[in-house]
């Protein structure tokens, strides 16, 4: 952005779309869209989930051609045919999910997306001093299987500043960045909106769009219902009209007895047959009938490999070193763990937790092949799992386009809905889930929340692995910090605050510096 300055002088809006339609087969996932964007603002577009949003955005980045409607920049009606056309104009887009190859350096990365005789030692150059320029801490010569997901998400910013945008679009930049991570590229966006480079911003979490943003379009089943400014609005009267209705709070559990043990980890070790992962050193913790045991913790720090430990994705060596129902379980695989009443959710939706081309029944197939019933003598019972789903789909209000549709049609947060509800139905012994409300909407993410803590009051054990603090603060019975592969004690919630959880999710645990800890 160097050498860019705000331009106040005309009353054109830098971007506008007008009457933008777009349908997947009967679903009309845009329905005649106005928006406006000016120079230099931080606008929030926001909505229930599959309400539009990502579908817009597409539209405007040349990956998806709407049906009808104009996309006007500067006030001339444009087509965006392709990435391309878009980045040709000046519009970058920062994605939800980033696509970098672990074992290159940074610049190396960023080389690959820019034309072939662009050389990575000035790519490194340009790297080191955008990075200079907005505080964005990146060595353009590391390798980045080395970083940390909020490093990862500089690369494509700073990839995207490259190439001097007056318009960047980020999709949920937030969800997987620690609160330090996060303040820190509010300050980088409120820098560039300053400089006259517009920001179109995705976040489901309100409070932080009260704090950035100066406006924000409202879609709900992908019509624009309201255009505000949110520094107005409560984050509640933000929700009433992305709902358009009040969302219900969640009801803390509060004073309750646990009953006996239902999942025991001692002494877990382990050595990731990734070269790139995180191994885990002398885990245990032990979580209780009744009882939301929260995992705290910066992507990265090995809560993929607990996941798949626990789970029996990857079965640990020593059967002993864990036990559900005091039955060992260590060697014991998925399968063997799900028909003792445990139920699994991990953090990747697509891929790990469902297919993307397989039907919803036929994603139940996946989890529940050996304990729903819907499959006896090698034969499935297909109606079986469509009723199976309908009953996901109804409880967790799925929104769907028709009875049964693929996975991959599904918005981000609605298939995140379906896979959480997947595993709940049975309501399960003991339950480990990871991220169980990455990239949900507030109203489902009370509704999956409220279903965890309702389903502890029944006696069962729940693991919920979570990067999203105030998520844990809001279910948890009890609160351990993950960092390094190294799980910290296990704290009651009540004795435990959020500075403190930073802290243990920083990797200062209280065995080495106590009075760091107790202190906080
Ligand atoms: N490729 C596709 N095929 C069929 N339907 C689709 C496709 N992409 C999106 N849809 C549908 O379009 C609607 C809008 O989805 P979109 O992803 O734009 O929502 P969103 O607001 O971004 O949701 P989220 O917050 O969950 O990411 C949804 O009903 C979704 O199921």
């Amino acid at each position: 952005m160097t050498g860019t300055t705000k331009n106040g002088a005309h009353d054109v809006p830098l971007l506008e779309a007008r009457g933008i339609t777009k349908q997947f087969g009967t679903v009309t996932a845009n329905d005649t869209v106005d928006l406006v964007v000016r120079e230099g603002e931080i606008h929030a577009l926001l909505g229930e989930n599959g309400a539009g949003k990502s579908t817009l955005v597409k539209i405007l980045y040349g990956i998806l051609e709407p049906n009808a409607g104009n996309v006007l920049w500067r006030g001339e009606a444009i087509r965006l045919r392709a990435p391309a056309d878009a980045q040709a104009l000046g519009i970058g887009m920062v994605f939800q999910h980033f696509s970098l190859f672990e074992a290159l350096t940074v610049a190396e990365n960023i080389t690959l997306a820019l034309p072939r005789d662009t050389s990575t030692r000035e790519v490194a150059r340009k790297v080191r001093a955008i990075s200079a320029e907005y505080g964005l801490p990146l060595d353009p010569d590391r390798h980045v299987y080395r970083l940390s997901v909020g490093e990862r998400q500089r690369i494509e910013i700073v990839r995207c500043l490259m190439q001097n945008p007056r318009l960047i679009i980020m999709d949920e930049p937030t969800a997987v960045l620690t609160p330090q991570e996060a303040d820190k590229l509010f300050e980088t966006l409120i820098r560039l909106a300053g400089e006259g480079c517009s920001i179109l911003y995705i976040s489901h979490r309100l409070e932080e769009v009260k704090r950035i943003c100066s406006t924000a379009t409202v879609l709900r089943r992908g019509k624009v219902v309201a255009a505000c400014d949110p520094r107005k609005e409560t984050a509640a009267s933000l929700a009433r009209m992305m709902v358009g209705a009040d969302i219900d709070d969640v009801k803390p559990p509060g004073e309750h007895a646990f009953g006996p043990v239902r999942l025991s980890v001692a002494g877990l070790s382990t050595t990731p047959e990734d070269p790139l992962g995180t191994a885990l050193h002398d885990i245990s913790f032990e979580v209780r009938g009744g009882e939301v045991l929260g995992i705290a913790g910066v992507a990265g720090n090995g809560q993929e490999e607990l996941f798949e430990a626990l789970s029996g994705i990857v079965p640990v060596r020593r059967p002993e070193t864990m036990a559900i129902d005091g039955k060992p379980v260590g060697r014991a695989g998925i399968n063997a763990r799900r028909r003792m009443g445990a139920a699994f959710a991990p953090e990747e939706r697509i891929g790990e937790a469902a297919v993307a081309r397989f039907k919803l029944s036929e994603n139940i197939l996946l989890s529940g092949h050996e304990t729903e019933g819907v499959v006896s003598g090698g034969f499935i019972n297909a109606r079986g799992a469509r009723t199976l789903a309908t009953e996901v789909i109804e409880r967790f209000d799925v929104r769907v386009g028709g009875p049964d549709p693929e996975a991959g049609s599904l918005s981000g947060g609605n298939l995140q809905k379906f896979v959480v509800g997947r595993e709940m139905r049975r309501a399960p012994g003991v339950v480990v889930l990871s991220q169980p409300t990455w990239g949900v909407d507030a109203g489902a993410a009370a509704v999956i929340r409220q279903a965890l803590i309702d389903l502890a009051a029944q006696g069962s054990a729940v693991v919920v692995i979570s990067q999203d603090l105030d998520e844990i603060f809001q279910i948890a019975d009890s609160i351990a910090a993950i960092s390094h592969g190294r799980l910290s004690a296990v704290y009651p919630a009540n004795e435990m605050d959020m500075e403190k959880a930073g802290l243990l999710m920083g990797g200062v645990h209280a065995s080495e510096t106590g009075e760091a800890v107790d202190a906080a």
